[in-house]
């Protein structure tokens, strides 16, 4: 048996966590032979819940699961931590935007950054959910300087899944038949969905579909399906969001499959023109616990302007934060 590694879940109690959890001390997100020990970090308020979670843990019996450490503290969060995803934040409500959230969720994560940065092992993989995830991404890592940039990322997996079921209908296919999907940029209602890279059954998707439904359908269906899910479930995804928490991680653990890809949000390096240091989401292959941006994909005019403004937002966001910003 290997020995257990830390993860750390902040905002536990939350509706994500509750979906996010079990699946982690089953065995989802790092396999089957891997040991799991669980820090859960919530607020003070929420430790009564959190307890019940623990027991409801508990009682599932799971091989994996080494122990269970709930906490108020992010110093004893983090402590040791190997993996950590920052899923405590507070989430949206109908007519807001993600990034309206920053005034009330950017604090947490200058205070988790520094946490980090002081207590968790220097391998850590930091995952951030909670909203706007790629500029508190970018706040957590900064407030990190002793941990490699390259180990804060941001998730944009939800929005890549979502993008490979709508092309799977549209085409007729099942998600099986989908490979090579790109969400580019924030993850926010101007990120792109790019199908001039994606595959359908090995054919490029956007060869299958008119532009008029890529443009005027596609696209806005995937920036806007977080808000149609608030609308129809009077609560923000949690359950699809907590899936896609796993597949990141278990992606950027275990690595990716054959030639396809995944879509991370990840320090930028100026790849494809995108400014150093933005958190922005690229295609990335993962492999031996490392992402590498994929390189030399065809970018089109369309692409291009699309590219470059959901990076304009994330500068502008960024700029907004700077005083959280060492
Ligand atoms: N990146 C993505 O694709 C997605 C991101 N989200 C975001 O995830 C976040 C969490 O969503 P839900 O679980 O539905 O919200 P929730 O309100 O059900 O749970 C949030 C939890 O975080 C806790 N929390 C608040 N401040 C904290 C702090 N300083 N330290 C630790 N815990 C803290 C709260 O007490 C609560 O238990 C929201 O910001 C939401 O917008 C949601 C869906 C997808
Ligand atoms: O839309 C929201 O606020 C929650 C979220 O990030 C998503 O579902 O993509």
């Amino acid at each position: 048996m290997k020995q257990p590694v830390r993860v750390t879940v902040t905002g536990a109690a939350g509706q994500i966590g509750y979906a996010l959890l079990f699946r982690i001390a089953s065995g989802a997100m790092l396999g089957d032979d891997q040991p799991v020990i669980l820090q859960l970090l919530d607020i003070t308020p929420a430790l009564d819940a959190l307890q019940g979670v623990k027991m409801e843990l508990e009682d599932c019996a799971f091989p994996l699961l080494a122990d269970v450490v709930c906490t108020d503290d992010p110093n004893v969060g983090f402590k040791d931590s190997d993996y950590a995803l920052l899923v405590g934040a507070r989430p949206r409500g109908p007519g807001m935007e993600r990034k309206d959230l920053l005034e009330a969720n950017a604090a947490i994560f200058s205070v988790q950054g520094k946490a980090i940065d002081q207590h968790a092992s220097k391998d850590i993989k930091v995952l951030v959910v909670g909203n706007p995830a790629n500029t508190n991404a970018l706040i957590t890592q900064r407030n990190a300087p002793s941990i490699n940039p390259r180990n804060f990322t941001a998730m944009t997996r939800l929005d890549h899944n979502r993008a490979m079921t709508q092309i799977a209908q549209k085409t007729g296919k099942t998600v099986n038949d989908v490979t090579n999907m790109t969400i580019w940029g924030n993850h926010s209602a101007t990120q792109y969905p790019d199908l001039f890279n994606t595959k359908v059954d090995g054919k490029t998707a956007s060869d299958l579909v008119d532009q008029e439904w890529l443009e005027n359908d596609f696209i806005p269906t995937v920036q806007q399906r977080g808000a149609a899910i608030i609308k129809a479930r009077g609560a923000s995804s949690a359950a699809s969001a907590a899936n896609a928490a796993i597949d990141h991680v278990r992606s950027w653990a275990l690595g990716t499959e054959g030639d396809d890809w995944v879509s991370m949000g990840v320090y930028s390096d100026g790849s494809y023109g995108i400014e150093e240091g933005l958190i922005y989401s690229f295609p990335c292959r993962c492999n031996n616990g490392d992402w590498e941006i994929v390189q030399g994909l065809p970018v089109n005019d369309f692409s291009r302007g699309k590219m470059d403004a959901t990076a304009q937002e994330l500068a502008e966001e960024r700029d907004g934060v700077k005083h959280l910003l060492p």
